[in-house]
């Protein structure tokens, strides 16, 4: 058995019309996916944002006419912004497991693995996280999380105390833990992700006394020897009063999901407040790191 697939490149302020297009010929899945790599900046709560330029991707049986379609899609070409139009034929597959096939174990620094948990882990010394792809950010597959990973399989973490603001998946507080962390608080402000770092945590064998999970507003009044922060240039030149804070004198900070042209506006929000400030890069992704100056400034 086989399926037809129609792929399509458009413009957000079409992209509506286009899947109404596509579904009124009773497409059995539409999706959209950027058409370039052009991040989405954090939208306000109740908001929804695409990105400007996208592919939105129906799949069709495989006796769907599609002619009434494909005829309307190039009628409107011009009004919708439709830069191409693909047709194309799936042969079927086990879908269930396809999207399996794309992640595999990943190693971060010298030590540090991610393992699905589909995968047999090997029996040595490496330290070794179990983590699937779930509705939550942060598998390691991401330039930015991957940045911080490699950070923290080269820092002694042993017996320290870490936040991870903006904890996704639980991750980056996972990894502390298992590098030898004493105790990991993580907060996000979404539910399904303090949701999922609970779940992480127990699927990691972490003990409960060793980690905790709140909203930032939440957060105990206290300060931490190593503060972790993924989020987004945005939120962190918001948040550098209260993550600087959050960390104690001589404290490690590192901070990530920042596009590289977005160095300088971290840069002016954190420097002063650091020592051995310092920027790393990957793909178009940047990490700062450094550690707070001893004396409070
Ligand atoms: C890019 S993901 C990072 C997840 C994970 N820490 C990692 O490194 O892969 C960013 C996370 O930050 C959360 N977030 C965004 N803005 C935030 C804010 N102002 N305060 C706390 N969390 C925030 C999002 O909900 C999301 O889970």
């Amino acid at each position: 058995m086989s399926w037809q697939q129609l792929v399509c490149q458009t413009t957000s302020q079409h992209q509506e019309a286009v899947v109404e297009a596509m579904e009124a010929v009773d497409a059995v899945s539409i999706t959209w996916q950027d058409a370039e790599d052009d991040p989405i900046l954090e939208p306000r709560p109740g908001e929804m944002r695409l990105w400007n330029n996208l592919v939105v991707t129906a799949l069709y049986e495989e006796d769907t006419d599609l002619s009434a379609l494909l005829l309307l899609l190039e009628t409107r070409k011009a009004d919708w912004q439709i830069a191409s139009v693909m047709q194309e034929t799936v042969e079927d597959q086990p879908w269930e497991r396809a999207w399996m096939d794309s992640f595999h174990p990943m190693c971060f620094g010298k030590h540090l693995w991610i393992y699905p948990s589909w995968c047999e882990t090997p029996d040595d010394d490496s330290v070794k996280l179990l983590l699937d792809p779930g509705l939550a950010f942060g598998t390691g597959t991401h330039p930015t999380t991957a940045l911080c990973l490699e950070w923290l399989d080269g820092q002694d973490v042993a017996g320290q105390q870490v936040l991870d603001y903006g904890c996704g998946s639980g991750v980056l507080a996972i990894a502390a833990l298992k590098l030898g962390a004493k105790h990991a608080e993580c907060t996000d402000i979404d539910p399904q992700a303090l949701q999922a770092t609970l779940d992480n945590a127990e699927r990691n064998s972490i003990p409960a006394a060793q980690f905790h999970t709140c909203y930032p507003e939440d957060l105990p009044k206290q300060t931490w020897d190593v503060v972790m922060a993924n989020i987004l240039a945005g939120p962190l030149v918001e948040l550098a009063p209260v993550l600087l804070a959050a960390l104690r004198p001589g404290g490690k900070l590192v901070l990530s999901g920042i596009l590289a042209e977005q160095a300088a506006a971290i840069e002016t929000a954190y420097q002063p407040a650091l020592t051995d400030f310092s920027i790393t890069q990957k793909d178009d992704w940047i990490r700062v790191t450094g550690i707070r100056h001893l004396s409070s400034r």
